[in-house]
């Protein structure tokens, strides 16, 4: 058996990043960003006023000053002259503040009467104006990552219509095994509904791949071999089930009858331990245990660090965070064990139950602490390691 990290490497190794494609900008959150996007003009491209008001000179307002109205600055609509000494422009929010000024007096300061303003006796000290420049400059840039809804309006204002993003890698998500049914289905009194196959599709969706769900596959290796065909022209194909020593685990088999180069086959993992992967033809192809929370942790633990690098990121594993326990732990035994825990500020404590099928235990879980091969017994207060489930992508 080979360590995570070995395998890790692995996997690394069969992944070549995806080409770049040029998407609109509405269609372009939760996408990975390609290259560096450079700003193609200041913001605001002018001093602008963050207020409705009066612009004047700062260094004439006072308590009780008067100044006369030369004219008007609305969004949009400058004013194009200047402003010289005792003199004031009605402006409004988002405007260009007018050459000479440089402070905005906002108008519950200024009593207006015709073409002309007196100021209050206690003023609003801000001087509300926006410098140029102020949010970013011109050829400022933004570095490559996963576009979120905030990302989309700073590429907008940076005067982009389209973004170069990485295509999705598009994966097949292959479930084996003649007790599955689909959600919603009637299940035989023998039979469960497939799971982790849905918890998949969401992990990968919600990480920038395209995943694809092919047929529930039978145990035989004529099923098998036919659902593999269907995954043809993914980048990566995932299969769950059928990775065991058990005499209906043909996962392995069919996909070595289909050409299967492997690279390793098993490692020191709890949960995960019958891991497979390897080449089949232009696709990766990784085979994932059946058990619901062995499939699902795999998918944090190798799917989506590939992921990443289809998508052109570093190859990397997922980030460890350090937190105090605050309930004891028992040794561990060889394989690194990623017990499903809950984090709650500073602290962290693993569930009591660590079975393998329990979907609940995982659905409570925000946090996977990992525990090292032969980790001594843990006590309450000491520092762990945990990786955090909530963000994934
Ligand atoms: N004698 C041994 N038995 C087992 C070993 C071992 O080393 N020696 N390893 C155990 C470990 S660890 C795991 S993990 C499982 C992995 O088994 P498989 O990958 O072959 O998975 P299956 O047998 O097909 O299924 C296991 C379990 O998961 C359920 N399942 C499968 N697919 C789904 C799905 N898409 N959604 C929900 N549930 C699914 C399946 O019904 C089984 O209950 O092997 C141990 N055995
Ligand atoms: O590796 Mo199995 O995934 O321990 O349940």
């Amino acid at each position: 058996m080979i360590s995570v990290a070995e395998a890790l490497d692995q996997l690394f190794a069969l992944v070549e990043p995806t080409d770049i494609e040029t998407v609109p900008l509405t269609a372009a959150c939760g996408r990975q960003l390609a290259e560096p996007l450079t700003a193609r003009r200041n913001q605001p491209p002018f001093a602008a006023s963050s207020m409705d008001g009066y612009a004047v000179i700062a260094s004439e307002v006072r308590p009780g000053a008067s100044f006369r109205v030369i004219g008007e600055a609305a969004a949009g609509r400058a004013f194009s002259g200047s402003v010289s000494s005792g003199e004031a422009v009605r402006i409004f929010t988002g405007a260009p503040v007018p050459e000479g000024a440089d402070r905005v007096v906002i108008q519950e300061d200024a009593e207006r009467d015709g073409d002309s303003i007196t100021l209050g006796h206690s003023l609003d000290e801000a001087f509300y104006v926006r410098p140029l420049g102020g949010d970013f400059h011109t050829g400022d840039e933004l570095s490559p990552r996963l576009l979120t809804p905030s990302d989309i309006a700073l590429i907008a204002a940076m005067n982009h219509a389209t973004v170069p993003v990485r295509k999705r890698p598009v994966v097949a998500i292959l479930p084996t095994g003649d007790e599955l049914v689909q959600p919603g289905e009637d299940p035989g009194p023998d039979q469960i509904v497939a799971s982790n196959s849905y918890g998949l599709h969401a992990l990968l969706a919600r990480a920038g791949a395209e995943p694809r769900l092919l047929p529930i596959a039978k145990d035989t290796l004529g099923s098998l071999e036919a659902a593999l065909t269907l995954a043809e022209g993914a980048d990566l194909v995932v299969t769950i089930g059928g990775a065991s020593v058990g005499d209906h685990d043909l996962v392995g088999e069919a996909a070595s009858n289909l050409g299967l180069e492997r690279s390793f086959y098993k490692i020191a993992m709890r949960p995960g331990k019958p891991l497979m992967a390897g080449r089949l033809s232009d696709m990766a192809l990784v085979g994932l245990p059946g058990n619901p929370v062995s499939a699902m942790v795999c998918g944090h633990i190798f799917i989506l660090p590939m992921i990443a690098c289809y998508l052109g990121r570093k190859a990397a594993p997922a980030p460890r965070i350090r937190a105090t326990l605050t309930a004891p732990l028992p040794e561990n035994g060889p394989r690194e064990h990623y017990m499903r825990a809950r984090r709650d500020g500073d602290g962290i404590a693993a569930f009591e139950r660590q079975d393998s099928a329990l979907l609940t235990v995982l659905a409570d879980a925000n946090a996977l602490l990992v525990r090292p091969p032969h980790d001594p017994a843990r006590q309450a207060g000491e520092t762990v390691e945990y990786i955090d489930l909530s963000t994934g992508g």
